[in-house]
């Protein structure tokens, strides 16, 4: 449905559109650092929404693919005025809705709502800072969790291949 004409709202994070590959590096004050390779889809269908899906998966000091990390998807719903809402969901059990904004080639979110199930981690806010640098997708994470204050969980660089 790529062929669809981009929705008027869409066109501040139209840059998001395609497929990135790269990799970042992860850790926590509660966790071992590690490095992670990642492909991100964003997809339109016309309408003022992109449909979003990340994959990751650890790597090794060789670079080699080593198993499956942690996978997300959801929607980036782009409002007038450069505004966001994006929902998403996690296999560990947790929903979140993020708001923000675009400013140039810069995306800020942070969490409004988060939800969990009884089994998933603690987990009560994240911050999200992507970016255009050079063409490629960059961003930083960080989260509130198992009762840490909000701090850096992963950072990551990305090269568009479709
Ligand atoms: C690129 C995406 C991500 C990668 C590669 C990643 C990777 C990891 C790894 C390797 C761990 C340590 C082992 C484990 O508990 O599985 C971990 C822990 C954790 N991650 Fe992530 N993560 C990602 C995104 C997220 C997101 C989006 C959230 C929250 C919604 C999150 C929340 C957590 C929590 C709560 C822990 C547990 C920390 C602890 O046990 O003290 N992660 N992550």
């Amino acid at each position: 449905m790529e062929s669809a004409a981009i929705h008027p709202d869409l066109e501040p994070i139209a840059f998001l559109l395609g497929r990135w590959e790269g990799a970042g590096v992860g850790g926590y004050p509660t966790i071992e650092s590690f490095r992670f390779g990642q492909e991100i889809v964003f997809e339109h269908n016309g309408k003022p929404f992109l449909r979003y899906e990340s994959k990751t998966w650890l790597l090794d000091d060789e670079g080699n693919m080593v198993r499956p990390l942690a996978t997300e998807s959801g929607f980036w719903r782009a409002l007038p005025e450069r505004q966001l809402e994006v929902v998403l969901s996690h296999p560990t059990g947790i929903v979140e809705i993020y708001v923000g904004e675009v400013v140039f080639h810069k995306i800020e979110l942070q969490t409004d709502v988060v939800a969990r199930t009884a089994t998933a981690k603690e987990y009560t806010a994240g911050q999200r800072l992507y970016g255009l640098v050079n063409g490629n997708l960059m961003y930083a994470y960080d989260m509130a969790a198992e009762g840490q204050a909000l701090t850096s969980h992963l950072s990551a660089e990305l090269k568009k291949v479709g």
